[in-house]
């Protein structure tokens, strides 16, 4: 069988390039930039005060010195500073030609126009031009934007970017026991709760998601969907994908031209993983047991579609803490357990559920991290190190 490795660059690899759209900055938030961000400031334009007080030359320190003007944000003082003068001076102001050092109010006495310094810090206070950034500076492409990278953006007076478009994501789930939540099940119904999680994986990964009305278990109403999700980028599909009778999904995507890349792979849970590409978009087809499918879409949906924005970081990286618990040795598959994290003096301790069945939700909505066992791992002791997978609120 496939191990989740080789799974996961196969998935990878139906990620067509990224297109560009362009955007206004405040609404780039989670876009990943398609091309290089280019400063057209250099910041700060020029040397600024750190602090509100007096600018001098530090080499008439103590003083007393004449007090020959005032420079404040936005309206800088003109002149040059001679010798035996300072310049009253506010935080963002622009020190004046002539003067090296910025000291604090706290350590002056003003006494009309005279001064006198009483302690001096050490400190220039001066924020050199060009300390942040100069013009010129990129924000490569590959960047997801977060809030300090759009101040950065801003900042630099850049007021439009080129952002990779949303792959656009139509979620397909089916089973004939399936209704949507507010309905009421019937006899043997229960309520269909994969659509919702993928979905919001999908946009938490930057896609547009379109949830499709729940399939029957039949060929005709799966080929119906399918036929609803065309144009999207991604199809994912849920359920459907083991061996019973009722398992059509693989048939029915086959049948309609899916170039299947794999259908099994080497982990736990989510044995029965397909990927495949269809006409110009791709398809994944998750598990039905719930936490199969969100433990599936976190591990290859999530990063495809980041790669489908050309996202530098497709894959997050693995972190180490130590373990809580002594566990048995593991089997053949890549085991991902759902486990709590708790910090402590050693680092992350990361402590797995007893029970790890692959259909309880409280156990996923409790769980801050996937404990990631390779296959064939020996029994490990509490205290060893071990690799796992933060997942985020
Ligand atoms: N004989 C075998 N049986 C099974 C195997 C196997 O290897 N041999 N694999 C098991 C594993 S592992 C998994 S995972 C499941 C996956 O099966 P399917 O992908 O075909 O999923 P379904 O049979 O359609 O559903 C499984 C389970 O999940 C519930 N489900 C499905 N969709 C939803 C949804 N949208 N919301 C909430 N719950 C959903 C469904 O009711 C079933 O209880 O197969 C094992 N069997
Ligand atoms: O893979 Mo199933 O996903 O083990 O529950």
């Amino acid at each position: 069988m496939l191990s989740v490795e080789d799974a996961l660059a196969l998935v990878l690899s139906l990620a067509p390039p990224p297109q560009a759209e362009t955007v206004a900055l405040a609404d780039a938030l989670g876009r990943v930039l398609a091309d290089d961000a280019v400063s057209r400031m250099t910041q700060p334009p020029f040397d600024a005060a750190a602090m509100d007080g007096y600018a001098l030359r530090a080499a008439d320190l103590p003083g007393p010195l004449d007090i020959v003007g005032e420079a404040a944000a936005g309206r800088p003082w003109g002149g040059t500073l001679a010798a035996g003068q300072a310049v009253r001076i506010f935080t963002g102001a622009p020190v004046p030609a002539g003067a090296d050092l910025v000291v604090m109010q706290e350590d002056a006495l003003r006494e009309g126009g005279r001064l006198r310094i009483t302690g001096a810090r050490g400190n220039a206070h001066i924020r050199k031009r060009g300390n942040d950034f100069a013009e010129g500076d990129r924000v490569p492409a590959g960047r997801r934007l977060g809030a300090a990278d759009l101040a950065l953006l801003a900042a630099m007076n850049v007021p439009r970017l080129s952002v990779a478009r949303r792959p656009v994501v139509a979620v397909l789930a089916g089973g004939d026991e399936l209704v949507p939540p507010g309905a009421q099940p019937a006899a043997g119904q229960i309520i269909s709760s994969n659509d919702i999680a993928v979905a919001a994986l999908a946009r938490a990964a930057g896609a547009e998601a379109r949830i499709l009305p729940l399939a029957r278990d039949t060929e005709d109403s799966l080929r119906a969907r399918f036929a609803q999700a065309q144009g999207a980028d991604l199809i994912v599909t849920i359920g459907g994908a083991s061996v019973g009778d009722h398992d059509l999904i693989g048939k029915v995507a086959q049948d309609l031209g899916m170039e299947p890349a794999f259908h099994r792979i080497a982990m736990r849970p989510g044995k029965p993983l397909m990927a495949g590409r269809l006409g110009r978009g791709a398809v994944l087809g998750l598990p039905g047991n719930p936490v199969s499918a969100i433990v599936t879409a976190v591990l290859f949906m999530q990063p495809l579609l980041r790669r489908m924005q050309g996202d530098a970081a497709a894959v997050p990286p693995v972190c180490r803490g130590v373990l809580g618990i002594d566990l048995p040795p593991e089997g053949s598959r890549q085991h991902y357990l759902r486990a709590s994290l708790a910090q402590t003096a050693q680092g992350p301790e990361i402590t797995p559920f007893a029970d790890q069945d692959s259909a309880r939700l409280t156990v996923m909505a409790a769980a801050d991290a996937l404990l990631i066992r390779p296959p064939g791992d020996p029994a490990r002791q509490r205290g060893d190190s071990v690799s796992y997978l933060p997942l985020p609120r």
